[in-house]
């Protein structure tokens, strides 16, 4: 439906095409021209991922796993690590892009083993979701996994990425534990994963209380 002046017509926002800026092995960047709500045509910059497979919508995994020991509090299994594109180093769920042929399970347990060396077992994954949508059409699907720590592959679990470092964070102490180390370090934690540490907090000490309605 196309949008005119004195008419209450509205029209549905659509892209109209897409033209290539730049490209390079693992990211491009694109013109896209769109029609906004109002019927204008619009151009906006868009960066997108060269590696996504033609099986899914998804990028990539991030991985929320949790770490089960007798006689330990349940640990939520992170990674810090150097980000070329932040200059520094951020905290993460572990995470990783999907190869060719793979569910969002599967690449998440290989992920989580190459990058901490547990073993997992999966127990949900969310629908495709959308990273930094005024940027980029990156996506993500969030798989938890469950770690029975107790298992002799899980006592001491070996890495396969030398600069990847393993954290363990209780879950009940998740956001303070967080706010802890980025006081004492520069690092810049992941949104995911700060919004997550919210939620804990809210479910663990005030889960009758609704935080939109705090004055
Ligand atoms: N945007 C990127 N630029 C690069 O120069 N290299 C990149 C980008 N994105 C991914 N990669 C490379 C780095 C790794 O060698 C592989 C696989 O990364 P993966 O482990 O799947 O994902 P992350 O842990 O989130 O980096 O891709």
């Amino acid at each position: 439906m196309n949008h005119t002046e004195d008419s209450n017509e509205t029209t549905a926002p659509h892209v109209v095409k897409e033209e290539l800026l730049a490209s390079g092995r693992w990211v491009k960047l694109e013109k896209t021209t769109y029609v906004d709500p109002a019927g204008s045509t619009r151009i906006w910059e868009t960066v997108r991922r060269t590696t996504r497979q033609t099986n899914t919508n998804a990028d990539g995994v991030g991985i929320i796993a949790l770490l089960k020991r007798t006689l330990h509090k349940d640990c939520v299994v992170m990674v810090k690590q150097f980000r070329p594109p932040m200059g520094c180093f951020t905290l993460e769920f572990p995470a990783g892009l999907i190869d060719e042929g793979e569910s969002a399970a599967t690449a998440a347990l290989r992920e989580l083993k190459e990058e901490t060396g547990y073993k997992g077992e999966v127990v949900g994954v969310t629908p495709v979701t959308c990273l930094d949508p005024g940027l980029s059409n990156c996506t993500t699907q969030i798989v938890t996994v469950n770690i029975n720590g107790d298992e002799m592959e899980n006592i001491n679990p070996t890495q396969q990425l030398e600069f990847v470092e393993v954290l363990l964070l209780p879950l009940d102490e998740f956001q303070t534990k967080i706010d802890e180390l980025l006081k004492k370090e520069e690092i810049v934690v992941d949104a995911k994963v700060y919004i997550f540490a919210m939620g804990m907090v809210q479910a663990f000490f005030k889960p009758r209380e609704l935080p939109v309605l705090k004055q």
